[in-house]
C-alpha cells in the first residue's frame, strides 16, 4: 500500500518539507508553519526580481510544444533525493538566469531530476492550446499544499489608471490589492489560468506583499493548476477555455447523433438522444468535460494525457466502489453568492477591475464535497453541483433523494459507530467532510414581529416564533450576582478629632493615591460609634508595610499624625456591582458601585428585531437538525453568523464581527465514523477554514488578532453542547450560543450549584480600636458563619462563564416553544455526548 493509499502522502523537497494533509484541506492553515528563511525567504530574496514571464525558473518547461510534453516525470523520490543546498537560490545556475533565454525552454527530461531552488515542487509551466501558458502539476500533490508563494510588485491605483495599464498586457495580469490598488504576481502567479472550478486558492498578504498558492484539493499527476479569477465568468475578459471546449463537445454529439440517425434511417436513437447535449450539465459519470470538475482543467482531448486519464478512471472506479458501500452519495458543491463584498478575488483586466471591488462574488468550497479516497470529486457529484448551479444557494438545500429518508427517521438513534456498517464505513473518516462553505443568511423581518402601530405582535410571543431565551448563568455570575464577598487587609488611621482630617487625608493620598486595588474604596469612612464620629481614612495594603514603617511615614509627614497608630482593618476587595452587594459592602466601607453591564435574565425586553433574529436562528437549526437525521446522522445541527450590527453593543472594546462570515453544519460521526465530528465541532472547523480563503484571508484585522475563528459571532445550535465542544467554542471566542434543548448529562453550559446557607450580608463594623486590634468589622464580621459556595458541587459545568477560564460568552436557552412531532424527531440518547 503506498503512502497515498493510506492517506498520508509525503513529498520532501530539499530541505523543505511540504506539509501533508489528510486529503481534506482543512490542514492547510499548517502550511504556515513552512519556515521562514526557507522557501518562503528564498522566494523574496532579491534573486526574484524577474518578470513573471522571463525569468521563471522552470527548467523543464515546453511553451511551444506542450502536447508532446508530458509532466509526468517527477517521482516523490525524486524529490526526497534533492539535498537541502538546493533550496538556496544559485546564482551561478544558467536555468536560473534571468535572462530572456530562458523563456525558450527545453522539454529536457533530466531537468526534471533537479527540481530548481525556485521552483521546488518543479510544478510544469505548458503551453495550452486555448488558454496560453499554464502551471501543471507534475506529480500528484495533496489538498493544502502550499504551492507557490509570490512576490508582487503593487501599482496603486492612480499609477494604475495613470498608466493606462488595462489598455497594455499587464491588464490581463493584475491582481485586484488593497486601497483600489493592483499587484504584478512575480513568480508563477501571473501564470495560473482561470478555472470556474479551481483547484488553487489564493490567499493575498497585504503586509508581506505576497501571494499564497495553496491546492484546494489532490491534485494528479498532469493536471492543470487553475485558480478563479472571479467567479461571475460574465465579468472575464476572455472566453474561458471550457466553455468552447464544451461547444465543441456539443457539436461534436450533434454531429455524431446525425451520423447515427443516418446510420438508422433516420430513427432517433434514444439511449444516445437522452446522453446528448440537453442533459450535458448534468453530466454522466464518466463525462470528463464535466462543468464542475474542480480544476480539472485539463483538455483531455488537446494534451492526451494518460496519466490524467487513469487517474480519472481509478477515481470512477472508487466511485462505483462507493456507492456499492452506499456511501460514495454527492451533495451540491454549494456555490454561495455574496454581495458588497469589500475584496474580491479576482484577476483583472479592464473590465473586471472597474466592477471586481463590488462584485458579487461566489465562494467556492476549497474542500471537496464528498470527495473520494483520492480526494477527487467523483464525476457524479460533478453533475450534482453543475445541476444545482442554477438554484438558490442555501444551507439545507442538500440533494434529498441521495439519503434515507423514512426508514432512519424511524430509528431514534444513529448507528452506533462499533456496529458493522460503521466498520465498513471506516474509509470514509476522512473522505465525508462536510465542505467548508458560505450559507445563506437567516431569513427575518422586523415588519413580520410588528403591527401597523408599531408594537409587536401579540402573535408573534405565541408559540416557537416567540423569540423567548432564558439567560444561562455560569459560577463566575452567580458569584458576582448573590455571593461576592472577597475580602482584603488595609491599615487606616482612625481618630475622633475632626481637625485631623485634613493632613490625614493628604497623607493617605500621597501614600496610596496611584494604587489601583485600593481606587474602589472611599478615602474616608465616618461611622456614630457611642455617640462620637469616628474617622476612618485608608492607608495601604497590609500587604505593602509593617505597622512600624508606616507609622515613622505618618510622623515624617506630620507631627500630627504621630499620636496615631495604624490599625488594620479588612474591607472588600472589589466595589459593588449590584446593589445587593453595594448594601453589604456599605456596612463595612463605603465602596464605588459599577453596576456589570446589566443583561437581561430573559429576551423578553429585547428589541423586537433581534427577537424575530434569533426565532429565525433558532428555526434554522432545527430544520438542519432534522436533515442530519434524515441523512442518518446524529440529530443535532449548528449554524454561525454575525449578529445584525443594529444590535451591537455601545461598549468599548467592542470587536466587530466579521462581515458576512457564516456556515453551518451538523454532526458527521456517523458518516464520517470519526468520533470527534460533533456538529459544533465541525462549524467551528468550517470558520476556520473560510477564514482561510479569499474573500475572508484579505479582511484587514479590525483590531490586532482581534478576528480569531468565531470573535463576536453567534452560533444558534439544537442542543446543548459537550463540553468538549464548549471548550472548543471557547477557545474560539464565540460571543453567544443560542441552544433548543437541555442535555441532562455531560452539557457543557447548564450549571446548578448546590445551595449552601448563605447570609445576606454580613454585619456590620461596630468597633474600633485605636490600639492596633482587629476591629469588629473585619474579616470575622465580613464572612464568619456565611458559607461561600463551591462551584463544583452541584450539577453541570457553566464553561461559558467561569473564572478559571480566560473567555467568558452568553449562553441563551430557548424559551419558546418547540412542535412536540419535531421535538422527539430531535431527541438523542441521553448519554450521547453532543
Ligand atoms: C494571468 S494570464 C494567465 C497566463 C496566460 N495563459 C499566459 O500565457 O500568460 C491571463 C490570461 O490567460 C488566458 N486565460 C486564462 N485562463 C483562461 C481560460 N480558462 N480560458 C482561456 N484563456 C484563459 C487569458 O488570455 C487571460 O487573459
Amino acid at each position: 500500500m503506498t503512502a497515498q493509499e493510506e492517506g498520508v502522502d509525503q513529498v520532501v523537497i530539499g530541505a523543505n518539507k511540504v506539509q501533508m494533509t489528510d486529503g481534506n484541506g482543512a490542514e492547510a492553515a499548517g502550511l504556515n508553519g513552512l519556515e521562514e528563511g526557507g522557501r518562503v525567504a528564498d522566494l523574496t530574496s532579491s534573486s526574484r526580481t524577474t518578470s513573471a514571464h522571463a525569468g521563471l525558473p522552470l527548467s523543464h518547461t515546453n511553451v511551444s510544444t506542450a502536447s508532446t510534453t508530458r509532466a509526468d516525470d517527477l517521482t516523490n523520490e525524486q524529490h526526497t533525493s534533492a539535498s537541502p543546498a538546493d533550496s538556496s537560490p544559485n546564482h551561478e545556475d544558467p536555468s536560473y538566469s534571468t535572462s530572456t533565454s530562458s523563456v525558450s525552454l527545453t522539454s529536457d527530461a533530466t531537468a526534471d531530476t533537479e527540481p530548481h531552488p525556485m521552483n521546488p515542487l518543479n510544478l510544469h509551466l505548458l503551453s495550452h492550446p486555448h488558454r496560453g501558458r499554464g502551471v501543471f502539476a507534475p506529480a500528484s500533490i495533496p489538498a493544502g499544499t502550499l504551492i507557490e508563494e509570490s512576490p508582487v510588485l503593487v501599482i496603486t491605483k492612480e499609477e494604475w489608471d495613470r498608466g493606462r495599464m488595462n489598455d497594455c498586457v499587464l491588464g490581463s495580469y493584475g491582481f485586484c490589492w488593497s486601497n483600489g490598488g493592483m499587484a504584478i504576481g512575480l513568480g508563477l502567479a501571473s501564470l495560473f489560468n482561470h478555472s470556474s472550478s479551481p483547484n488553487v486558492n489564493f490567499i493575498r498578504s497585504t503586509s508581506n506583499g505576497t501571494i499564497k498558492f495553496l491546492t484546494s484539493r489532490r491534485v494528479e499527476k498532469g493536471e492543470e493548476l487553475c485558480i478563479c479569477y472571479i467567479a461571475d465568468e460574465s465579468k472575464l475578459w476572455f472566453v474561458p477555455a471550457d466553455q468552447k471546449q464544451k461547444q465543441k463537445q456539443k457539436q461534436k454529439q450533434g454531429r455524431r447523433r446525425r451520423r447515427k440517425n443516418d446510420h438508422n434511417g433516420g430513427c432517433e436513437d434514444m439511449s444516445e438522444s437522452e446522453s446528448g447535449p440537453e442533459s450535458e450539465s448534468a453530466g454522466s459519470s464518466s463525462d470528463s468535460s464535466s462543468d464542475v470538475d474542480l480544476g480539472e482543467a485539463i483538455d483531455v482531448e488537446d494534451l492526451v494525457d494518460q496519466d490524467v486519464l487513469e487517474a480519472q478512471k481509478r477515481r470512477e472506479r472508487r466511485l462505483a466502489q462507493a456507492r456499492k458501500a452506499g456511501t460514495g452519495l454527492p451533495n451540491g458543491n454549494g456555490r454561495h453568492r455574496m454581495t458588497g463584498r469589500k475584496f474580491a478575488p479576482c484577476c483583472s483586466s479592464s473590465s473586471a477591475s472597474s466592477s471586481s471591488a463590488q462584485a458579487n462574488v461566489e465562494i467556492r468550497s476549497p474542500r471537496p464535497v464528498r470527495v473520494t479516497e483520492s480526494g477527487s470529486i467523483p464525476p457524479s457529484a460533478s453533475a450534482s453541483a453543475s445541476a444545482s448551479r442554477s438554484s438558490t444557494p442555501s444551507t439545507s438545500s442538500t440533494p434529498t433523494p441521495a439519503y434515507p429518508t423514512a426508514s432512519t427517521l424511524n430509528s431514534s438513534l444513529p448507528t452506533p459507530l462499533h456496529s458493522e456498517s460503521a466498520t465498513v464505513a471506516t474509509g470514509r473518516r476522512h473522505a465525508n467532510r462536510q465542505p467548508a462553505e458560505l450559507v445563506e443568511d437567516l431569513d427575518w423581518r422586523e415588519e413580520d414581529w410588528v403591527n401597523s402601530k408599531g408594537k409587536e405582535k401579540e402573535q408573534s410571543r405565541a408559540g416557537a416564533s416567540s423569540g423567548e431565551v432564558v439567560r444561562v448563568k455560569g459560577p463566575a455570575e452567580r458569584e458576582v450576582d448573590e455571593d461576592e464577598r472577597e475580602m482584603m487587609e488595609i491599615w487606616i488611621m482612625e481618630f475622633t478629632d475632626p481637625k485631623l482630617t485634613r493632613v490625614a487625608l493628604d497623607f493617605s493620598k500621597e501614600l496610596s493615591n496611584a494604587d489601583d486595588r485600593l481606587k474602589h474604596l472611599k478615602r474616608v469612612c465616618r461611622k456614630k460609634v457611642n455617640d462620637h464620629e469616628v474617622v476612618r481614612i485608608v492607608l495601604h495594603l497590609v500587604s505593602e508595610y509593617d505597622a512600624p514603617t508606616l507609622h515613622r511615614l505618618m510622623t515624617e509627614f506630620s507631627p500630627s499624625l504621630s499620636a496615631l497608630q495604624p490599625v488594620r482593618y479588612t474591607v472588600p476587595r472589589l466595589s459593588a456591582r449590584t446593589q445587593a452587594q453595594l448594601k453589604w459592602k456599605l456596612h463595612i466601607w463605603p465602596v464605588s458601585y459599577s453596576p456589570a453591564q446589566m443583561i437581561p435574565s430573559s429576551s423578553v425586553h429585547w428589541p423586537v428585531g433581534r427577537k424575530a433574529w434569533v426565532t429565525a436562528g433558532i428555526k434554522r437549526v432545527l430544520s438542519l437538525a432534522l436533515d442530519a437525521k434524515r441523512k442518518g446522522e446524529v440529530p443535532v445541527a449548528t449554524f454561525v453568523t454575525a449578529f445584525p450590527s443594529a444590535y451591537w453593543p455601545k461598549e468599548d472594546g467592542f470587536i466587530p464581527p466579521t462581515d458576512n462570515l457564516r456556515a453551518s453544519s451538523h454532526d458527521t460521526r456517523v458518516s464520517e465514523s470519526h468520533p470527534l465530528r460533533h456538529a459544533a465541532l465541525n462549524c467551528i472547523a468550517s470558520i476556520a477554514h473560510l477564514r482561510t480563503i479569499p474573500p475572508f484571508s484579505d479582511v484587514p484585522p479590525t483590531r490586532n488578532g482581534a478576528d480569531y475563528l468565531l470573535t463576536s459571532l453567534t452560533m444558534f445550535i439544537s442542543h446543548e453542547p459537550c463540553v468538549m465542544c464548549c471548550m472548543a467554542l471557547l477557545h474560539s471566542r464565540v460571543r453567544e450560543v443560542f441552544y433548543v434543548f437541555s442535555r441532562k448529562n455531560g452539557g457543557g453550559f447548564e450549571y446548578e450549584p448546590k445551595r449552601v446557607q448563605l447570609d445576606s450580608a454580613p454585619s456590620p463594623s461596630t468597633s474600633t480600636s485605636s490600639t492596633g486590634d482587629m476591629p469588629q468589622g473585619g474579616k470575622e464580621n465580613g464572612q464568619e458563619g456565611n458559607e461561600v459556595q463551591s462551584e463544583n458541587n452541584g450539577h453541570g459545568y457553566g464553561i461559558h462563564a467561569r473564572r478559571d477560564l480566560n473567555h467568558r460568552f452568553e449562553a441563551w436557552r430557548w424559551d419558546g416553544e418547540v412542535d412536540e412531532e419535531m421535538r422527539k424527531a430531535l431527541e438523542v440518547d441521553e448519554q450521547l455526548q453532543l
